[in-house]
């Protein structure tokens, strides 16, 4: 296993590589946070390129170091749209994240996260429940045959989704970073705690889906777990950092954006993580 220090070097490198290199991570994602999700990516360096169509969708694949795939909000087109840029994305080998919001609500989503198995999500990014219902749906270890997701907020609890993530990143080869109070970050082999945010990113919409969009950032310069880390550890120096400063969830949004792009790459290194072996 690669030292604390090993990790924390290659943190400060992914994150100053993005502010020097300005990498594009191209996005299908939802209509609620869309606009949260491109400043995210903006702020910590990167370029955001939102699409619906397919023709547009493998156009933005091929175009960029990742692509981000969150499904939120359905439209129909995107019965042709997700699996066709999935498949693109998988065969070529270039990195994608996948959150699979609300997981469980309606047969179009069901559908599409059940197509995505085969194509080996990069970077599963979700909340506790969510993680645990994709499991399920995909018949892995730790995953729950009833789906615990109400709408789009977690009922689990990040340690509960702990058997879930591993089995997940066991099977895509990639990383899963499961979001909550603490943040578990795994690839299978690894897990990392990582500490900090604010209480506040549960009364803002999109502070879920605009980390993956950053982690989708992450990755076109690192690998899968170093990408989901990195994006995990911005987050909670810019959420803890912004709740000093702001009395509500208004004005924290914008402060927030402020903090992401202020954090330098060894303060994001620093912030609080811990690290455990998994021994199964
Ligand atoms: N109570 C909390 N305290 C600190 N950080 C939090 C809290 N709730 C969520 N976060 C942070 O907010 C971001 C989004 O997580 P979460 O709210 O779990 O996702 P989602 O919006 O998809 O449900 C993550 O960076 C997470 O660490
Ligand atoms: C409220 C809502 N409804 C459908 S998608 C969406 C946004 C969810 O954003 P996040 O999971 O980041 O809070
Ligand atoms: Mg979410």
């Amino acid at each position: 296993m690669a030292t604390k220090q090993e990790m924390q070097n290659r943190i400060i490198q992914a994150v100053e590589t993005v502010k020097k290199g300005n990498p594009m991570a191209g996005s299908i994602t939802n209509t609620v946070t869309i606009n949260f999700v491109a400043n995210a990516q903006l702020a910590v360096g990167g370029s955001a390129a939102m699409v619906y169509l397919p023709d547009e969708a493998e156009f933005l694949a091929k175009a960029g170091g990742a692509t981000y795939i969150n499904v939120g909000t359905l439209l129909p087109i995107y019965e042709e749209t997700l699996p066709h840029v999935a498949k693109i994305l998988h065969e070529t080998g270039k990195p994608w994240v996948l959150d699979p919001v609300a997981v469980g609500i309606g047969s179009l989503r069901t559908d599409l996260l059940q197509k995505f198995k085969a194509f080996k999500p990069t970077i599963i990014r979700g909340n506790a429940s969510e993680i645990i219902a994709l499991a399920g749906l995909w018949a892995l270890d730790g995953g729950a045959e009833e789906s615990r997701v109400r709408g789009v907020d977690a009922t689990d609890s990040v340690h509960e989704a702990k058997r879930a993530a591993i089995a997940l990143a066991k099977w895509t080869g990639g990383a899963v970073a499961v979001s909550g109070e603490t943040d578990l970050i795994t690839d299978g082999s690894i897990i990392a705690i990582s500490y900090g945010g604010s209480h506040f990113m549960e009364k803002i919409t999109g502070a879920g889906c605009s980390l993956g969009g950053v982690a989708a950032v992450y990755a076109t310069v690192t690998t899968p777990f170093i990408a989901a880390l990195t994006a995990s550890a911005v987050y909670n120096v810019a959420g803890k950092r912004a709740e000093l400063k702001v009395d509500g969830p208004g004005s924290f949004q914008a402060q927030f954006l402020d903090e992401l792009y202020k954090a330098t790459a060894e303060e994001i290194a620093n912030n609080s993580f811990d690290l455990e072996e998994i021994n199964l």
